[in-house]
């Protein structure tokens, strides 16, 4: 799709603005990194750490292995990495080792037999790991805001306690972006997250913690929220499995900020994971009730399922065109799926999906049901009770004295130039948009397309592509089922993946193609494994044809 003139005209324009305003930004930023220069990950020596969350809850249940050595294999590998990624920024070690002691007690005790342990308790004596944005009993929820340093969760958020019914154990929360929504894990309470393949990029956002950590191989499953990508991002730059599921089928009560407006239209909450075969058991528990309105119990034949593929938005002048590496990984998925299963992958182009970015701003700041607009940026970052004057903050954080981040000014700084009445060609196009994917994916159709159009990219560079979150964005206001999947390492050793996104309620589809493809594509790779590099980069298709 072509641009017009004025469109490259702002493309140039914004460029500009953003590379003087980055320039600024290097000489005023606090010196928050620290060098990593030479440092790399450790190996994972200890085989406990390589075995899904399902394994292991059945190897304890099988007292093949006990909680508490599961437990303190996770417990020494976070404190052999943490100091390198800065992913868990509160931990409960004691008391989690103190549970697993319970646990090992109660398996050992119990008469029933293992079915009986397995049916009511599927996670029993398992880690895991959550997101600081959300509630967890005794520990800090200041989603990376200063001022709510001193916030001490005295209940669970709900998709916390149903793991925790389940028998699963908490290890501690994790970092992420300031107000849970940027694309890096960064804020003035616990500083930067770190990518474990290459500490000198970032993890994502806005559960990029949970991110670095399951990548790292110092937690096996996680909990993440997601309004605009902040599962799937995070799970694509540090090569893990994540399910943001279809809107409303998670209960996203218990994290900070609230959804206003019409956003908890478009809020999920979702599993982050290391292995494929752990996602549907976690969304099955996380979705308590509500996953009878999903078919999770269903088979699912791929060779009975339509697929799709969309290689690029039709070539945005916002975002970035996408990674030629990206390109190709795509293609080859397609082509092994095509010869392995005989199915048909059809090629799309979508055009309306180039309003991406213009969809979601105009949503995600429109009024809810009851005419309410949602409580702006600054407000929230004032904490609730005042507002904050971006202008003022923006002054202040050049001097030093801001307790906020320059995305978060940033974003508060954009609001105020966001006019309130979306346009009606935007609204048309989210509509036809909606309207032409419901129709495509009905009960059996795939759609694969690109989590992001770069690799995980450099600190803070995503304040120069602020746009590029827009490939997932688009499906939070859609409200379509979408799991994240690794397709190995490019030729850095970064994660490469895809987003596998299915029509509403149809998790399982999606759900089913991650399994298949994890097989086929190795999924999660070791930091460091550079045996499952891609080792070409010559294909240059364009993104605007
Ligand atoms: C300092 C530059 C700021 C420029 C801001 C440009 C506007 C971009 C708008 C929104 C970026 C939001 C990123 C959302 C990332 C995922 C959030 C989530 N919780 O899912």
């Amino acid at each position: 799709m072509a641009s017009t003139r004025l469109e490259r005209f702002w493309v140039l324009f914004l460029r500009l603005v953003v590379k003087a305003f980055l320039s600024v930004f290097r000489l005023f930023a606090p010196q928050q990194l620290g060098s990593t220069e030479g440092h790399r990950l450790p190996p994972i020596t200890e085989p406990l750490l390589r075995v899904s969350a399902v394994q292991l809850a059945r190897n304890i249940r099988r007292k093949q292995v006990t909680s508490v050595q599961v437990v303190q294999a996770y417990i020494d590998r976070i404190q052999e990495v943490n100091p390198l990624i800065n992913a868990l920024v509160k931990d409960r070690f004691a008391a989690a080792l103190q549970e697993a002691a319970q646990v090992d007690k109660l398996i050992e005790e119990e008469t029933g037999g293992e079915d009986v342990l397995e049916d009511r308790l599927p996670l029993l004596g398992v880690p895991f790991t959550v997101k600081e944005a959300f509630a967890l009993q005794g520990m800090p929820n200041s989603t990376g805001l200063l001022s709510r340093r001193t916030v001490v969760s005295g209940v669970d958020a709900p998709p916390v306690a149903l793991l925790k019914r389940a028998g699963a154990i908490p290890l501690g929360v994790t970092n992420c972006s300031e107000l849970a929504m940027w694309l890096e894990s960064h804020n003035r309470l616990y500083g930067i997250t770190r990518n474990p393949y290459d500490l000198g990029r970032i993890a994502g956002g806005s559960s990029g913690g949970e991110g670095s950590i399951i990548g790292s191989g110092a937690s096996v499953i996680g909990v993440g929220s997601d309004i605009g990508g902040s599962i799937r991002i995070p799970c694509f730059f540090n090569g893990i499995f994540g399910h943001k599921p279809t809107s409303g089928i998670v209960n996203n009560g218990g994290q900070y900020p609230p959804a206003s407006g019409q956003q908890p239209g478009f809020l999920c909450t979702g599993p982050m994971c290391r292995y494929a075969e752990d996602l549907l058991p976690m969304l099955r528990i996380m979705a308590g009730p509500n996953a009878e309105k999903l078919s999770l119990s269903a088979n699912v034949d791929l060779k009975k399922l339509r697929f799709f593929s969309v290689p690029h938005d039709g070539g945005s002048p916002l975002l970035s065109p996408v990674d030629p590496q990206l390109i190709q990984a795509q293609k080859k998925m397609v082509e092994h799926l095509e010869a392995d299963l005989g199915v048909q992958v059809e090629e799309l182009r979508i055009p309306q999906l180039k309003y991406s970015f213009q969809i979601w701003g105009a949503m995600m700041s429109s009024p809810g049901k009851d005419g309410k607009p949602p409580t702006t940026f600054a407000e929230l970052m004032g904490g609730g009770e005042k507002r904050v004057w971006p202008v003022w903050e923006l002054f202040k954080w050049f001097l030093g004295l801001s307790s906020h981040t320059m995305a978060a000014i940033g974003l508060a700084l954009v609001e105020m130039f966001q006019s309130s009445q979306p346009s009606q060609f935007i609204l048309q196009q989210k509509e036809s948009l909606q309207k032409e994917l419901d129709e495509l994916l009905g009960t059996d159709g795939v759609l694969f397309y690109p989590s992001h159009p770069q690799l995980a990219p450099k600190h803070h560079q995503p304040l120069f592509t602020p746009f590029n979150f827009s490939y997932t964005g688009i499906f939070n206001i859609l409200g379509l089922p979408v799991t994240q999947c690794p397709l190995g390492l490019s030729v850095e050793g970064l994660p490469l993946g895809l987003q596998l996104v299915a029509g509403k309620l149809q998790d399982h589809l999606s759900l089913a193609t991650a399994l298949y493809l994890e097989k086929a594509f190795g999924g999660w790779r070791e930091p460091g494994d550079t045996e499952h590099t891609l080792n070409s980069t010559s294909n240059n298709v364009s993104n605007a044809t």
